[in-house]
């Protein structure tokens, strides 16, 4: 039954206007009324708006992506998007070409620039001896090694041929809107997103990289292609076309042994480095090149400042199968992991269920790209423990993935000794298993001891560009995330 105010009501009086009220009274008071009833109006909209948004909420599992930069964090978002949204990543795939593309010209002006220094005589001191036992070492240590390190007309000849390549760099950097972006080495840096950025006095860059400002913006299949203006009649660009007539002057470099001795000297191990394709020239450097899910993740861009992307799914696990479907999403945010990049991650750690925090297991020898006087390795634990000991992600579900287990193994198996660099790791041996291992209890123990509250640990160890494994270690984060947030009540 409705409710008017009449005679009987308490509240009659105070709402009845002056009787002695003048008609410009009356209609500045009804207009104050009208006024007051929008902004009433607006306020109710807003409150059920928000309430709407609350329950959809509750089925949003909002995931982080953390670890330092070349961790993995974004090609492990690439598996998530492989497997969970199917038709968005097969729109996606194809615009992938560039930045492989790219990988590929980085790859050769990287070592263009050694024949030119070392053809300038700008060469460095050679390494005694091999004691990493690279294998390249043994075949040209005979009679022939002398031959081998001189650089003749066939390098100059091929130097100048490729030299085009270096406008399809630009090119390619000026498409993917990242060229003019490399990160500046002068930007203030923290080790953890709780320490203040500070300059640090000795800057320094190792070998260029593409720099997008955002991976996600640059490869979205609804936006129009930039500087594509000089395609050519048959639908190719000229990246394309360059690349492709290089392709046998590229292999020659590449395969050539003066060539590999001077990168090997200057101890440049391309094939470990990230967007290594130069082993698959003869698939990719062609006309009618079409990208695969393997050349994607293995494909290096980094990423600057934070994105999210959504998965839905339209079968939430608790709906009943009878009743109503509910669904689910998962809200994952890519951070870039650069030191210069940390402070930024701060503002995500509200609300977040899950964080997949990557370190990479093959980096114990290696420095960081925006400070080298770091151990990666020594990066990366100072980074989880920051994670662990935070209050404010007390109650945030941390799992980790030991990464790049199969480039450890391939360290290992040039001799590289772990305990050269982790004395702590002492006379266990030498291979990956019980370097895994060794380093799972350290994670493990670092975060029992620096957590504010009991967490449960969740520790995984990981290949991500070995798409089938990274499917079945998804499948088991995402049960894990679930059952984890559902009995803390986090969700639904
Ligand atoms: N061999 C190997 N390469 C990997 C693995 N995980 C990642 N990579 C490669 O390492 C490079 C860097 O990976 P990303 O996922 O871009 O690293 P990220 O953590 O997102 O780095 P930022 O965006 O700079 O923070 C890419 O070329 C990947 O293909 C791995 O397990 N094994
Ligand atoms: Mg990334």
């Amino acid at each position: 039954m409705g409710f008017a105010a009449g005679p009987s009501d308490p509240f009659f009086e105070l709402m009845r206007p002056p009787p002695d009220e003048t008609p410009a009274q009356t209609t500045a008071r009804e207009k104050r009324e009208l006024d007051a009833q929008r902004v009433s109006d607006m306020i109710d909209e807003q409150l059920k708006q928000e309430r709407a948004q609350a329950k959809k909420e509750k089925n949003v599992v909002k995931v982080l992506l953390l670890g330092q930069s070349e961790s993995g964090k974004s090609t492990t978002l690439k598996n998530f998007r492989m497997r969970y949204a199917k038709p968005a990543w097969e729109k996606e795939r194809h615009n992938w070409r560039s930045v492989v593309q790219l990988n590929i010209v980085r790859s050769i002006t990287t070592v263009l620039s050694v024949v030119e220094a070392e053809m300038s005589g700008d060469a460095p001191l050679d390494s005694p001896s091999d004691e990493d036992g690279n294998p390249d070492s043994k075949e040209l240590s005979d009679d022939n090694e002398v031959e081998a390190r001189k650089f003749t007309d066939k390098h100059q000849l091929l130097m100048i041929r490729l030299a085009p390549l270096r406008s399809v760099e630009q090119d390619l950097k000026r498409r993917l809107g990242a060229g003019a972006d490399p990160i500046p080495s002068t930007l203030p840096m923290s080790a953890t997103p709780f320490d203040s950025p500070s300059l640090h006095d000795k800057p320094h860059r190792g070998i260029n990289e593409p720099v997008v400002r955002s991976w996600k913006e640059v490869l979205d299949p609804e936006k129009p292609r930039v500087s594509q203006s000089d395609d050519s009649e048959d639908g190719l660009d000229s990246a394309t076309l360059t690349i492709a007539g290089c392709k046998d002057d590229m292999k020659a470099l590449w395969e050539d042994k003066t060539v590999r001795l001077a990168l090997k000297r200057r101890k440049l191990r391309l094939p470990d480095s990230a967007g290594f394709f130069l082993n698959d020239l003869d698939r990719i450097a062609t006309r009618t090149y079409t990208v695969n899910d393997n050349d994607v993740v293995r494909a290096r861009l980094r990423t600057v400042g934070i994105q999210e992307h959504r998965l839905r799914f339209k079968h939430a696990p608790w709906d009943n199968p009878k009743g109503k479907e509910t669904g689910w999403e998962w809200r994952i945010f890519d951070v870039g992991g650069c030191r210069t990049s940390r402070h930024a991650w701060l503002p995500f750690f509200d609300s977040v269920n899950a964080i997949i925090f990557l370190s990479p297991v093959s980096v114990f020898d290696q420095r960081l790209e925006e400070d080298s006087r770091v151990n990666r390795l020594e990066d990366s634990i100072i980074l989880w423990t920051s994670i662990c000991s935070s209050k404010l992600l007390a109650k945030t579900q941390l799992i980790l993935f030991l990464n790049k287990c199969d480039l450890l193994r391939r360290k290992l198996k040039r001799g590289i000794k772990v305990k050269h660099y982790l004395p702590s790791y002492g006379d266990r041996p030498n291979e990956v298993i019980p370097v895994v291992k060794y380093l799972r209890e350290k994670f493990r123990d670092i975060q029992k001891q620096n957590s504010p509250e009991h967490r449960g640990s969740y520790i995984y160890p990981t290949t991500v560009t070995d798409t089938e494994a990274t499917a079945v270690t998804l499948e088991s984060v995402k049960d894990g995330v679930l059952r984890e947030n559902l009995s803390s009540s986090q969700l639904i």
